[in-house]
């Protein structure tokens, strides 16, 4: 499998951090997803495009919950090894996101302003794979990261408009390969596309062991979600998974 990218969390931010799951920053390697598994669900993206994505804010237009209305992403979440392989390069044990509202996305970026890129932000799941389905006569649309403290980016970024260049870590994406990324607490965007235009699936994921390591405030989703239909899974998955592993990591180690 060849790598094309890879950054420690270290690395990305200049710093050490305590809110993560693993010194995981971004891996960005080659994959053996089948490419008629990934034709076919480009194909229903760009078939339910128009009634099933939002540009709702961050100027980022993208179906939610994916799964649902493309089932076969299901198929790719659990591929056989995929988990096995993205652990091992997370240097971590990895599960699906399981909230279904945020558990898998796909984001349409475009020159055309009706799509647009995202714009800063840091992300509320742990860990995300990028997989990009399509990229046509891209130029632009890179991966963007800034390389400090989140929240003195985001001061400066409110004070000045923009970040200094010299400040930017940029990584282009590839057909064929995906970037599995811990951008929790990273502050980032896609950088603006000039011409042509990336469709892509992100499929969300979490530490097995540490599942309450996450940003991802109730109001945030709610905001995006308003309909609430999530929230007593949400409910279950913090009372069933969440709460007995933080206690779990709480206790003192038995000497
Ligand atoms: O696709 C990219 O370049 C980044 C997407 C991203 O940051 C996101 O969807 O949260
Ligand atoms: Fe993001």
């Amino acid at each position: 499998m060849r790598v094309f990218e890879e950054k420690s969390r270290a690395e990305l931010i200049g710093k050490k951090s305590y809110w993560q799951i693993s010194d995981l920053g971004l891996k960005q390697v080659e994959f053996d997803y089948d490419p008629e598994l990934l034709m076919l669900i480009l194909d229903k993206a760009r078939r339910i495009r128009d009634e099933a994505s939002e540009k709702r804010h961050l100027n980022l237009r993208f179906i939610r919950k994916a799964h649902v209305a493309i089932p076969e992403i299901l198929e790719l979440v659990h591929y056989p090894g995929r988990l096995d392989r993205l652990s091992e390069l997370a240097g971590t044990a990895l599960e699906p996101y399981p909230v279904s509202v945020i558990s898998s996305t796909i984001t349409f970026m475009g020159a055309n302003p009706d799509d647009g890129t995202v714009a800063w932000h840091t992300d509320g799941v742990p860990a995300t794979e990028i997989v990009p389905l399509a990229m046509h006569d891209i130029d632009g649309g890179e991966l963007q990261i800034y390389h400090g403290d989140y929240e003195a980016g985001f001061t400066r970024l409110g004070e000045h408009g923009a970040l200094p260049e010299r400040d930017l870590i940029t990584v282009p994406h590839r057909l064929g390969a995906s970037t599995l990324a811990q951008l929790m607490r990273v502050l980032h965007r896609t950088a603006p596309i000039r011409s042509g235009y990336r469709v892509s699936l992100n499929m969300n994921l979490r530490s097995r062991d540490q599942p309450f390591i996450d940003d991802n405030p109730l109001y945030y989703l709610a905001a995006d979600n308003p309909d609430y239909d999530w929230i007593d899974q949400y409910l279950s998955d913090v009372r069933v998974r969440q709460v007995p592993a933080y206690l779990a990591s709480r206790r003192p180690a038995k000497s």
